[in-house]
């Protein structure tokens, strides 16, 4: 399995990503933000966390304007698997790729702490290694964590089985306590929480780890 971690000005999250799918036997290249074509055999794109271009304008708006957002765009096309971790979640709702946006957390404040998830459902590549229903532990580290989305999206990501993971208990004021969502083709994940910070005993806990075993595991050969 080959995964593509792309950086940005302003990521902070890409070495751990990167870490984190090689520790589970992923093959991974590094993409900045400049290149304009993903290497041949990239099974995943992944956008980590961070402050992309400084979050200015919004988080993410410009980086879905980068060189590089057209080889996502692309791939994700193709039925490519796209991974966005908060930062990298802000950038696929800004690319499309996603419904929703991510608005400014209820408290006004920046939360920077372990959350309580629930996984909301185990029907995708990225979520296959957990139960519906179980509970994770998986930091948070945001200020534009707050998921919104109209009334008739909300009902057709439900309908359509699409939302990943839900905070329990709420934190940010994010509507029906989304953490996470899936696209229409099950294939692109975005997703609030670092399961990236969570694959180590020294990070405190290890339930982000069954994500990149999962993903390595469902396309190592692919
Ligand atoms: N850790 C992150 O990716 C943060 C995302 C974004 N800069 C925010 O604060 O909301």
């Amino acid at each position: 399995m080959k995964a593509a971690v792309i950086t940005f000005p302003g990521s902070n999250c890409d070495r751990d990503l990167r870490v984190a799918f090689e520790r589970a036997g992923a093959e991974v290249v590094k993409l900045w933000h400049k290149d304009e074509a993903l290497p041949d055999g990239t099974d995943l794109v992944a956008v980590p966390g961070g402050f992309s271009y400084g979050d200015y304008l919004r988080c993410g708006a410009i980086a879905a304007q980068s060189p590089v957002a057209h080889a996502i765009r692309a791939h994700a096309a193709r039925g490519g698997y796209v991974l966005g971790i908060c930062n990298g979640f802000q950038v696929l709702t800004e690319l499309g790729l996603l419904p929703g946006a991510l608005m400014r957390n209820a408290g006004l404040t920046f939360l920077c702490r372990p959350a309580k998830l629930e996984v909301a459902t185990a029907d995708s590549i990225f979520t296959a290694g957990y139960a519906t229903g179980q509970t994770l532990s998986v930091p948070v580290a945001h200020h534009d964590g707050n998921y919104q989305i109209d009334p008739d999206g909300l009902r057709r990501l439900q309908d359509e089985d699409r939302v990943a993971f839900t905070y329990a208990p709420a934190i940010n004021g994010s509507v029906s306590d989304i953490a996470g969502v899936l696209s229409g083709n099950r294939r692109v994940l975005g997703m609030m929480p670092h399961p990236e910070r969570a694959v180590d005993p020294d990070h405190g806990g290890t339930d982000g780890q069954a994500m990149f075993a999962s993903l390595a595991g469902a396309l190592i050969g692919a």
